[in-house]
């Protein structure tokens, strides 16, 4: 079915049932029910600072691998949590299973909790799984109890067969339990932390209702101070809603001042990022992820993007983002899972750049930067959102080159691996020479094949040429003086009988490398042809060039009728 551009404005898709333009059978689906915050105050806030953070990794993260992690994987784990500066780490779900168990009992026994990370265990709103749970932190100096049950409409009614009273008082039931064994464990302070499970397809009202009960119970009963937790367990909405339903449980916790306020957000729209920093301007203070956003389904939220959005705003992260390619490679090998190569600010494109336009920015950019001299200045190089120094990566892989590149890339890549500064002109020849040569190859062309192709066509053209019996042309520098190079060069090329005029010969110190760089124009029948010549002493470096220009030149030369004689062989027959 087709739509008129009028007819689309005005389509409502779902009074069609089935019928719709795209087959898709939309009439299976209800849109969300805004909470209708009329007096939000969120968006006239600004990110000023990090949130705490809290890794669940080795919870969230771990109960969704193929193959959940043992205690060596979420050893390795939990030291780079900790090695990044992570102080709430949630080190598993000791009902679960024995490794679960075991792993939180290694690192008390080992002694292996640093004195400011406090570790964290998730169960359900059952006695006996909270008694395991407790018996599991024992003996650690600080430990989180979360503890959970699903609130939601739709776990209500398919998977407890119960209604708001009858899930209030589970929870109720549960958070009695807990604070009894917290009053009774000597050796650990163990702070509470509440967690209505699907609290996002949960009654925005029933939510606050729920845990005001619980808190209620516990706060007279405790210093500590409280903690809620509000699972996005199912993302299903956009992140302005999630915004707003934060402000508005946030208004109306009973204890707002005297609790932690934790989201834990997961990303089944693809928008766990946007939800998050929008849920931080609307009050929460605490949020929950994961490394490079593994967990359930499409995962949790993406710790290190959050912080790496603050970092770019020049906000203190408060994790340690230095290497974080090592971070990857460690997060890859305990999840066995690879991230994305576009995955944002780790992944291994996001810092490379194959388009011509884009590579031309960035190279002037850097340049620029380099000019103006001063490393602490705001950044502000194109194309780039931070200095990928800064989380470790390298200039080199900035630029690769394809079909897609041009002229400014493969300057820069020549500029940044070889030290050579490449004259305009020579750019623009061998820009034509690439992009052929990237059409007829097709891929990428590395760095390494690039100086070989660079270098044969114009640092030693057509060495079987005889370019005369006296070898290298018989240009000598004997005599010359710098910037004195054109005439020389010329006269040699006349003396020799090598076609084609000088139009001019250039060197310059190699940038980063010892020695100097030369470039010899020539012009052959109207087209310029180049050589360079690369040497410790200038003058020589410029012989090589006038020799490579001239290699070049009787090559053409020698090359053009034979290429005459073989495109009149293949003209067709009238
Ligand atoms: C959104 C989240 O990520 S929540 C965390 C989810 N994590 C996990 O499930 C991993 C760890 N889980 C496990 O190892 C197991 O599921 C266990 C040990 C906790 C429980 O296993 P089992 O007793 O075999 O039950 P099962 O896995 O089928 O769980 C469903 C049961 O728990 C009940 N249940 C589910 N959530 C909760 C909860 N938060 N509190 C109390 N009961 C719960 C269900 O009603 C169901 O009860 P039923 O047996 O009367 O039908
Ligand atoms: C139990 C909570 C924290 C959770 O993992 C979720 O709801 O996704």
């Amino acid at each position: 079915m087709t739509l008129s551009p009028e007819q689309h404005r005005t389509f409502r898709a779902r009074d069609m049932g089935a019928q719709t333009p795209s087959g898709m059978p939309v009439h299976k689906y209800a849109p969300y029910q805004p909470i209708g915050l009329e007096d939000r105050t969120w968006p006239g806030r600004r990110l000023t600072r990090a949130p705490l953070w809290g890794s669940v990794d080795l919870r969230d993260g771990n109960q969704a691998l193929l193959e959940p992690m043992d205690v060596a994987r979420k050893r390795v784990m939990f030291d780079l949590l900790v090695s990044m500066g992570f102080k709430e780490i949630e080190v598993g779900y000791p009902a679960s299973s024995q490794d679960d168990y075991d792993f939180v009992r290694h690192l008390i026994e080992t002694d292996s909790i640093p004195d400011d990370v406090i570790i964290q265990v998730l169960c359900s709103m059952r006695t006996d799984a909270i008694d395991r749970s407790v018996d599991a932190v024992r003996g650690a100096d600080r430990a989180v109890l979360q503890y959970i049950n699903p609130t939601s409409v739709a776990q209500r009614r398919v998977v407890f067969h119960a209604g708001r009273e009858e899930t209030l008082a589970l929870a109720l039931k549960g958070t009695r339990h807990a604070v009894r064994l917290q009053e009774e464990l000597r050796e650990t302070e163990l702070y509470l932390s509440y967690v209505p499970e699907s609290w996002s397809q949960t009654e925005p009202d029933f939510g606050v209702e729920i845990c005001n009960a619980v808190q209620e119970y516990c706060a007279p009963r405790t210093d500590h101070t409280l903690r809620i937790a509000l699972p996005v367990t199912v993302e299903c909405f956009p992140p302005h809603e999630l915004a707003d339903r934060i402000e508005y449980t946030c208004r109306h916790l009973a204890h707002r001042d005297r609790t932690i306020v934790t989201l834990h957000p997961h990303n089944d729209r693809g928008s766990a990022v946007a939800a998050s920093e929008l849920a931080i301007l609307a009050g929460v203070d605490r949020v929950e992820g994961c490394l490079f956003g593994n967990g359930e389904r499409t995962g949790n939220v993406c710790l290190p993007t959050l912080a790496m959005n603050l970092f770019s705003q020049g906000i203190d992260p408060m994790l340690d983002l230095r290497d974080l390619d090592r971070v990857r490679s460690v997060v890859e090998e305990c999840n066995q899972l690879p991230v994305h190569a576009r995955h944002p600010w780790v992944g291994e494109f996001v810092y490379t750049s194959f388009a011509g336009t884009h590579q031309d920015a960035i190279a002037k950019g850097l340049k620029a930067r380099e000019q103006e001299g001063d490393p602490d200045a705001v950044w502000d190089v194109p194309y780039l959102a931070v200095d990928p120094r800064d989380i470790g990566r390298s200039y080199q892989a900035l630029i690769r080159i394809n079909t897609q590149s041009g002229k400014g890339g493969i300057a820069h890549l020549l500029l940044s691996t070889r030290g050579l500064t490449l004259p305009r002109s020579l750019q623009i020849d061998f820009a034509h020479v690439m992009q052929e040569f990237c059409e007829q190859r097709g891929g990428e062309v590395g760095a390494e094949e690039l100086w070989e192709i660079f270098s044969e066509r114009y640092v030693a053209p057509g060495t079987g040429h005889d370019v005369g019996a006296a070898g290298a042309l018989g240009i000598s520098t004997a005599g010359w003086t710098p910037g004195d190079w054109k005439n020389p060069v010329s006269r040699a090329f006349t003396a020799q009988e090598v076609p084609g005029a000088v139009q001019g010969v250039t060197s310059e110190p190699l940038k980063g490398h010892a020695g100097y760089a030369a470039f010899c124009e020539t012009a052959l029948d109207g087209r310029p042809l180049w050589g360079v010549g690369i040497d410790e002493e200038e003058a020589e470096a410029v012989r090589r060039a006038a020799l490579a220009a001239a290699r070049r030149a009787l090559g053409e030369k020698r090359a053009a009728p034979r290429a005459a004689r073989n495109a009149a062989v293949r003209e067709p027959v009238a």
